[in-house]
């Protein structure tokens, strides 16, 4: 954690934002990033990209010790252009697959397993690590556990009925009251969960984005990294 201390006092800036699922983290933090000429990393993608891996070669997804074998299998590649992010597994491109219902559902217990995280953990500092001018990292434990240090940490909320709203938004036909059901069991199994759960880091700004628009949230976190990098 230290060479990340340094590489931040050199003038790059890291920002974690994490939250909830429809909170507007990937739309913010990409554009955020754009807009300041940072990379940027979607790990809830890393999670969705073990366990798409998982999904396909059949492992036994209610057995933990045989997620925990698998976990160090898959070799989970992230681009960090905001403007063009890029998963790929083992050379395959699985930005499309891994958005599919199957593997929202089955996400949170995958990402439960503490070697699954231990693994993707690591991934992901040695990715903030190589960001030459920074980058904006989202998720659910950016802040608390993968980038204590962080120059920034922002926790984004926003109630259960927006953030249904603007997830069945997405998926066309979506019915908005089981999105809705669907969104809260996940945020509970994500803030229950033993290692590294969902939650606001002690030193992370809250922002409540329910009656914000996506532009009003990009410009609050604009001004907070500037007004950072004013101060250091
Ligand atoms: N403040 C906002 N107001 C309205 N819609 C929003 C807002 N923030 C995000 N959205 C929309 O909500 C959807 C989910 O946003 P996303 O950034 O994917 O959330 P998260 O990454 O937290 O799950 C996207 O379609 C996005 O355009
Ligand atoms: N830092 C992170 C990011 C995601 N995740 C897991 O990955 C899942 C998918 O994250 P996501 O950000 O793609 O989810 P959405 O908010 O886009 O629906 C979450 O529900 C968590 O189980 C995590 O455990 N830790």
């Amino acid at each position: 954690m230290e060479s990340l201390e340094n590489s931040a006092a050199a003038g790059t800036v890291i920002v974690a934002i994490d939250g909830p699922s429809g909170t507007g983290k990937s739309s913010t933090s990409k554009a955020v990033a754009a807009q300041l000429g940072l990379s940027y990393l979607d790990t809830g993608a890393q999670y969705r990209a073990i366990t798409w891996w998982m999904v396909t070669n059949g492992i036994d997804l209610t057995d933990p010790g045989a997620i925990a074998a698998a976990a160090g299998k898959p070799e989970i590649v992230s681009g960090t252009d905001p403007a063009a992010p890029t998963i790929t597994v083992d050379g395959t491109d699985v930005a499309g697959p891994i958005r599919t219902q199957e593997v929202t559902s089955k996400v949170s217990a995958v990402s439960a397993v503490p070697d699954v995280r231990t693994r993707i953990t690591e991934l992901q500092r040695s990715i903030a690590l190589a960001a030459e001018k920074g980058i904006v990292v989202e998720g659910r434990d950016i802040g608390t556990t993968v980038l204590p240090d962080a120059d920034l940490k922002i926790f984004l909320t926003a109630s259960p009925e927006a953030r249904a709203a603007r997830r069945s938004g997405e998926l066309k036909g979506a019915d908005v009251n089981a999105t809705r059901e669907a969104l809260i069991k996940r945020d509970a199994a994500d803030s229950s969960r033993k290692t590294s759960p969902l939650a606001k880091a002690g030193d992370a700004v809250e922002v409540d984005t329910t009656e914000l628009s996506l532009q009003q949230v990009i410009e609050c976190v604009v001004t907070l990294v500037e007004e950072k990098r004013a101060g250091k």
